[in-house]
């Protein structure tokens, strides 16, 4: 499955334990000698949701959580077009899931991400600082864009620059090279961000453990709590990316919510 070209093996773990190892995962996540995917996904038993989403990057290491997945999941758990909500649970906190379209093979979900991490220790960074203005300086670069990016957690960690052109952007330069930055005790995920107007923003982002991908809801989601909280957009925009948009809004509830599109590849058996 996929949404908007961030790409996943969903295996459905209700009825069987799943538990890979992280070299099986990142056999099975190589684009030349395995499946492929960004990350893996495992739907679970939830003792108090509709399910739990287990998720894992692409070289192995096990996160939080993941929004497009998320999307996915819903679909999967509610193809049948029903139009009701499902809580579903994630090491990064709980989840409602509206799918409010499905047919055989696309659908489009709504995901209430819950309330983004803003202090220091949600991200969480090594030590004290404003998440509005990270003063962080990357390797050789010294220039302002590599200055003042936004720290903000949506139950994973992200590192969000605001820069002037984003085709001048070398995101696996300057992704690589954040990612594992002792600023970030958990590494981060890094996105690039270009208003465009104060609905609208182009994004593109380097995934921890995944790398440059077509989409990030998470990702989406912290691009738009950053820019509404350095002023740059309203409290809702469309964010593209490579892949496609998704419709992210900050709720007056202080709740995140990621709007977009569903797609299923292939089904099989693991
Ligand atoms: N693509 C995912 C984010 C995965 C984030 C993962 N790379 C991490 O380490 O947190 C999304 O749509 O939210």
């Amino acid at each position: 499955m996929n949404g908007l070209g961030n790409d996943f093996i969903v295996v459905d773990a209700r009825e069987t334990a799943f538990q890979p190892a992280p070299d099986q995962i990142r056999a099975w996540s190589n684009r030349v000698s395995g499946i492929g995917f960004d990350q893996l996904i495992a739907i679970e038993d939830s003792r108090d949701g509709d399910a739990f989403m287990r998720v894992w990057n692409a070289d192995g290491g096990g996160v939080e959580t993941c929004g497009n997945a998320l999307r996915c999941v819903a679909w999967y758990l509610n193809r049948d077009a029903s139009d009701k909500t499902l809580k579903i649970d994630t090491l990064g906190g709980a989840t409602k899931a509206r799918v409010l379209r499905a047919d055989a093979t696309t659908g489009t979900a709504s995901i209430d991400m819950g309330k983004p991490g803003l202090d220091w220790r949600d991200i969480p960074l090594s030590e004290e600082m404003n998440t509005a203005k990270l003063e962080l300086k990357v390797g050789p670069y010294d220039a302002p864009l590599y200055h003042t990016p936004v720290a903000v957690s949506m139950g994973n960690p992200h590192c969000v620059f605001f820069v002037d052109d984003i085709a001048t952007v070398d995101v696996k330069a300057t992704g690589s090279l954040i990612e594992h930055h002792p600023l970030f005790p958990e590494s981060v995920n890094v996105e690039f961000a270009q208003i465009l107007d104060k609905d609208t923003i182009r994004m593109r982002v380097w995934e921890r453990g995944a790398g440059i991908t077509q989409a990030c809801g998470t990702g989406a989601c912290a691009t738009l709590v950053a820019a509404a909280r350095r002023g740059l957009t309203g409290r809702a925009a469309t964010v593209h990316m490579d892949g496609g948009p998704l419709h992210i809004v900050w709720a007056e509830n202080d709740h995140v919510i990621m709007t977009g599109p569903v797609e299923v590849e292939f089904e099989g058996t693991l």
